[in-house]
């Protein structure tokens, strides 16, 4: 698994050559083509852009709201040079299930719509000559995939996918695909643990390599000046007068590792790491010692016809206006990003919480009465009580979260890890299902990251029974909104008081952020005096919850609910999507955008 966790590199022994461009495409509605041969071609296809979701390229509504198999397929020109290694596809995502074949020959499964993962290919190519790569792909909803939710038959046969998320069940491959060639004896992963000593810092390195020859990191400043240097495929690194990762003061180091033979490299990688340390302490996240302040969002990878489509442009213009804004983080709801967007946010110095993919763990009806239709409710009991939750999806979110660590680890940017999003927390069930991914991940990420979950307001203080394995509380709260909004707004601040107050005391040494709130705004709409749904209703709503934040100090964090609006399944309490965006979906601010920017400009990123 660690290879696939590395991201995609050209050095001096390695070769990348990208797929991404127009594919065949194909939707496989009876599942027949397997039986039917389309792993060599497709009897009738489309051309399908990759990356991109297929979704909103479509003007038909069967096409768009499509549910089940469907099929890309590509020919692919396999260099007879790259025979003496490793030639592998890797996929930065496919979702949300994928089976990879190579001339008709089977050569990866994967599970799971926002990691990567790699098909080797050599034993199914012929060399030096075209190849016929198919996908075939699965974008259904069960209680056993990630993100969670259901897949019921209209009268007519016709699947349709019944999220228990509020954002639209966009799939296909949506990210990179690229050809890869590696030496067979490669570097696959490399693990990095910092450790800061007055003005230098001590890094603890470990290279997972494929072979046994002998390794050295060497470490070189953003000048290419080397400032340490390390043999052995474990050791630590002396970093003299080191200079640190901050939140908005970015600095990246760049850790050269070669497997060598002597004078001759047989495999070479290297990883654009930032140094730095982050920890909890009496209320406090600390990064590199020092108190910080998180002001960002929630985000979601979301544009026009793009759907959740890899669109570099649009992650550019997000990191401007969250610049713009005075933003210093983000979390990645409600799964995992692209990994060009962490290594954006090592670039610019964003505290990133890493979310997994778990969200709709909650018996609802989640996007609110949505045209899917009412869901989980004709099931008999709570989400954590069932058994095949305790069972396979446990096993599913604990093979997600290795992924996701896998990836991620060595980005300076992520800070936090959240484990799940407004999961239902209600009932003892959920325990020691908790107990068990957060003990996962306390062992597996080596640079210890605090761990969290979003809580969803239905399990508020004194209900929730999993708190106790959270290093941070992350409060996803809609007083202004959901509840107590309009006239009643000023309720809503004393409610969302009484509740943090019992919060800190159920939880006296945990800082609390929030994590999500706000109002659905329609750009254009203004109204004096305010209502819901106005601009002028979305500043009111900001102002209750900066004036809550500001009455405690162990209040770590604001991220409003979300930085753009977004795409969610139609229904009516969506007007095409979710509006709750301080900025619109064409990235262009609301009047809420000038008052947070006027907010957050004000209060430093370090206390
Ligand atoms: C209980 C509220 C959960 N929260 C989840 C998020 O994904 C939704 O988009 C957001 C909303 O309704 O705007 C609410």
């Amino acid at each position: 698994m660690p290879f696939e966790s590395l991201y995609p590199r050209v050095t001096a022994t390695r070769r990348m050559q990208s797929m991404n461009g127009s594919w065949d495409f194909q939707f496989d509605p009876e599942s027949k083509g397997v039986a039917e041969g389309w792993t060599k071609g497709l009897p009738n296809p489309t051309d399908m852009p990759v990356p991109a979701s297929f979704a909103d390229v479509f003007t038909d509504k069967y096409s768009r709201e499509y549910t089940g198999d469907f099929w890309y397929v590509t020919t692919l020109f396999v260099p007879g040079e790259w025979k003496d290694g490793s030639v592998d596809i890797r996929f930065d995502s496919a979702t949300h299930a994928a089976t990879v074949y190579v001339n008709g020959t089977e050569v990866a499964h994967h599970e799971g719509g926002f990691l990567p993962f790699v098909a080797h290919i050599n034993d199914a190519v012929k060399w030096n000559d075209y190849n016929i790569v198919a996908v075939k792909l699965n974008n259904e909803l069960s209680w056993q995939t990630l993100p969670v939710g259901e897949t019921y038959r209209l009268p007519d046969g016709t699947l349709v996918s019944a999220p228990y998320f509020d954002f639209y069940n966009y799939s296909g491959l949506q990210r990179n695909v690229n050809l890869l060639y590696t030496p067979n004896e490669r570097i696959e992963d490399l693990d990095v643990v910092h450790h800061i000593d007055g003005s230098d810092a001590h890094v603890d390195y470990t290279v997972a390599t494929s072979g046994d020859h002998d390794v050295e990191v060497v470490v070189l400043d953003e000048d290419g000046v080397e400032v340490a240097r390390a043999n052995g495929k474990q050791g630590t690194l002396d970093i003299k007068d080191v200079h640190l990762w901050n939140l908005r003061a970015a600095y990246l180091y760049k850790f050269v590792v070669r497997i060598k033979d002597g004078d001759t490299v047989i495999d070479e990688y290297f990883d654009e790491i930032g140094i730095r340390t982050v920890e909890v302490k009496d209320c406090k996240i600390l990064v590199n010692g020092r108190e910080v302040y998180l002001k960002g969002f929630g985000r979601h990878e979301d544009s026009n016809v793009h759907g959740r489509g890899f669109d570099a442009v649009m992650n550019k213009r997000d990191y401007e206006d969250m610049k713009w804004i005075g933003a210093n983080s983000f979390r990645t709801s409600h799964y995992p990003y692209a990994e060009e967007q962490l290594y954006e946010a090592d670039r610019d110095g964003f505290f990133v919480i890493d979310e997994a993919p778990t969200v709709g763990m909650f018996k609802s009806t989640m996007n609110f009465l949505g045209a899917s239709g009412a869901v989980g409710n004709d099931k008999p009991k709570t989400f954590f009580e069932e058994e095949s939750v305790q069972t396979e999806t446990l096993a599913i979110h604990r093979r997600t979260l290795e992924e996701m660590v896998a990836r991620d680890k060595r980005h300076a940017s992520v800070c936090a890890w959240s484990l799940l999003n407004e999961p239902d927390t209600t009932n003892e069930a959920a325990v020691p299902y908790f107990e068990s991914i957060f003990d996962l991940v306390a062992e597996i990420d080596t640079q210890k990251r605090p761990k969290t979950y979003a809580s969803i307001m239905m399990s508020p203080a004194g209900v929730d029974k999993t708190h106790h394995v959270a290093d941070f509380l992350m409060l996803n709260r809609y007083h202004g909104w959901y509840v107590n909004g309009g006239y009643a707004i000023s309720k809503g601040t004393i409610e969302m008081k009484a509740e943090l107050e019992k919060w800190h005391e159920l939880e006296p040494t945990k800082p609390i952020m929030f994590s999500e709130y706000g109002a659905d705004t329609m750009a254009g709409i203004h109204k004096l005096p305010s209502v819901m749904w106005s601009e002028e209703y979305q500043v009111e709503v900001m102002k209750m919850w900066a004036e809550i934040f500001d009455s405690y100090d162990w209040i770590v964090g604001e991220q409003p609910w979300n930085l753009n609006d977004f795409q969610t399944t139609e229904g009516i309490m969506r007007v095409d999507g979710n509006k709750k965006g301080l900025f619109t979906r064409d990235r262009q601010p609301k009047m809420a955008a000038f008052f947070l920017k006027d907010r957050w400009t004000a209060i430093p990123d370090y206390k």
